[in-house]
């Protein structure tokens, strides 16, 4: 298959895909018209990108194109509603950099706590200033809010307990139950969170759902001084809120994503927040570690190997979790040509719009059994007309 690599992903990943015999494009140049450019050029079975935007252009560019394999956990990067209405598949590396993101959090945490970068950038400046620095509160028995326990959120508690903070948190599927398993506090709600810790931070990806939770009802329940973190994604937080927070709650933040982040790789940017001198940003490298990068680069070669084996495609995330069908049709029949297509012919004319289909054969392959399920008004009449067939053994249908 042909694969474009449009990111940088680690030399493990690439060696990966040359050795399963791929033909390999890589150019972690590539962007916008670039990126359209070359998909029109190139006509890959499969792309594969980092933080890179795969647009509707962008998917139109090769007709090919079957597979996205997102080298990272978010995917709101990828027109994936665009993907699924042109049947391509998209997938992603989850669980892959969850601890280099952990140990950032934690890092950002520290960093704020004992104002590392400033006493650093000071001493490069020949100041010293212990009276300043001298004045950090410490971690210990203070309470740490996690937003969002998938992979990253829960190495964070893990990482939170050894520092000896004590958590809570709220996720959507998290329960009083789990909760206790882990040794957390339960909260109802991320402002539930913000009211109950003075340390809080973000995990929750970037949906429709979770857009702006942390809005100015969030800050305004986190206690003043609180610690604020986001490495999740820019639009999780309202930013006017963070900023009314940073001015008028004395709130402290470490920010790995932000509004308005550089879609380059490198080069000059203008932020408010980044100048604040509350703020600590970094430059979006939570998953920025060797050991992320080349397990991430090992999944999405695993991914796109599998699929150009086998069709599947693990880590999918546009597949329908169930299908609209109504109704599912098992056809026992002879394995002999043409069966299935005289039936797929009268489930067309009585308007059975087929969802998911399957054959198995049986062994000594005389005979098959077809299941499909279909979305449809279910007469009996088709259903005998079917089974008069020539070479159909047996037909049922039921209701789902
Ligand atoms: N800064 C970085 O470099 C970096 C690296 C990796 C991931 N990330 C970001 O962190 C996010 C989380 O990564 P992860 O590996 O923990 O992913 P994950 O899929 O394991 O966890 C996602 C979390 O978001 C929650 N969530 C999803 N949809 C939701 C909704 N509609 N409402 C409420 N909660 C919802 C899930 O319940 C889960 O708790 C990613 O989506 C990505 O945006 C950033
Ligand atoms: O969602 C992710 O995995 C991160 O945002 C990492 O982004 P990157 O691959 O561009 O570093």
């Amino acid at each position: 298959m042909t694969i474009l690599v449009a990111d940088n992903i680690a030399s493990v990943g690439l060696e990966a895909l040359e050795e399963a015999g791929h033909h390999v494009v890589d150019d972690a140049s590539l962007n916008g018209d670039a990126l359209v450019e070359a998909l029109g050029r190139e006509q890959p079975n499969i792309l594969i990108v980092r933080s890179t935007k795969v647009t509707p252009e962008a998917l139109d560019a090769s007709p090919a194109l079957s597979l996205i394999v997102r080298a990272g956990a978010g995917y709101d990067t990828i027109d994936v509603e665009g993907a699924s209405a042109r049947g391509i598949y998209v997938a992603n590396c989850p669980g892959k950099n969850s601890v280099a993101v952990a140990e950032l959090t934690i890092g950002l945490i520290v960093s704020i706590d004992r104002r590392i970068p400033d006493n650093v950038a000071d001493a490069r400046d020949g100041k010293w200033n212990k009276k300043t620095y001298a004045k950090a509160e410490g971690l210990k028995g203070q309470t740490i809010g996690v937003v969002g326990l998938g992979n990253i959120g829960e190495e964070v508690v893990r990482r939170a307990q050894a520092f000896d903070l004590d958590v809570v948190a709220w996720s959507r599927s998290l329960t009083p139950e789990r909760a206790e398993d882990m040794g957390i506090g339960y909260c109802e709600s991320a402002v539930d969170v913000a009211r109950s810790a003075s340390i809080v931070t973000l995990h929750v990806a970037s949906t429709p759902e979770t857009k702006h939770l942390a809005d100015r009802s969030f800050f305004e329940a986190l206690p003043k001084g609180s610690i604020f973190i986001n490495t999740t994604r820019a639009a999780v937080v309202d930013e006017d809120a963070l900023k009314w927070a940073l001015e008028e709650r004395g709130l402290r933040a470490g920010l790995d994503v932000f509004h308005g982040e550089p879609a380059v790789k490198q080069g000059s940017f203008e932020s408010e927040l980044a100048g604040h001198p509350n703020v600590y940003i970094t430059h979006h490298i939570g998953a920025s570690t060797q050991q992320a990068q080349d397990a991430t680069a090992l999944e999405a070669a695993r991914v796109a190997n599998t699929f150009s084996v086998t069709g599947d495609v693990p880590n999918c995330v546009n597949l329908a979790s169930q299908s609209p069908a109504t109704h599912q049709i098992t056809v026992r029949h002879l394995d002999e040509v043409g069966v299935l297509a005289r039936v797929l012919d009268e489930m067309s004319k009585a308007d059975w719009n087929i969802q998911e289909m399957e054959n198995e054969i049986f062994s000594g392959a005389k005979a098959a059994v077809a299941t499909m399920r279909f979305n449809g008004d279910a007469t009996d009449d088709v259903a005998e007309r079917i089974e008069q067939q020539e070479k159909v053994l047996a037909v049922s249908v039921i209701e789902l």
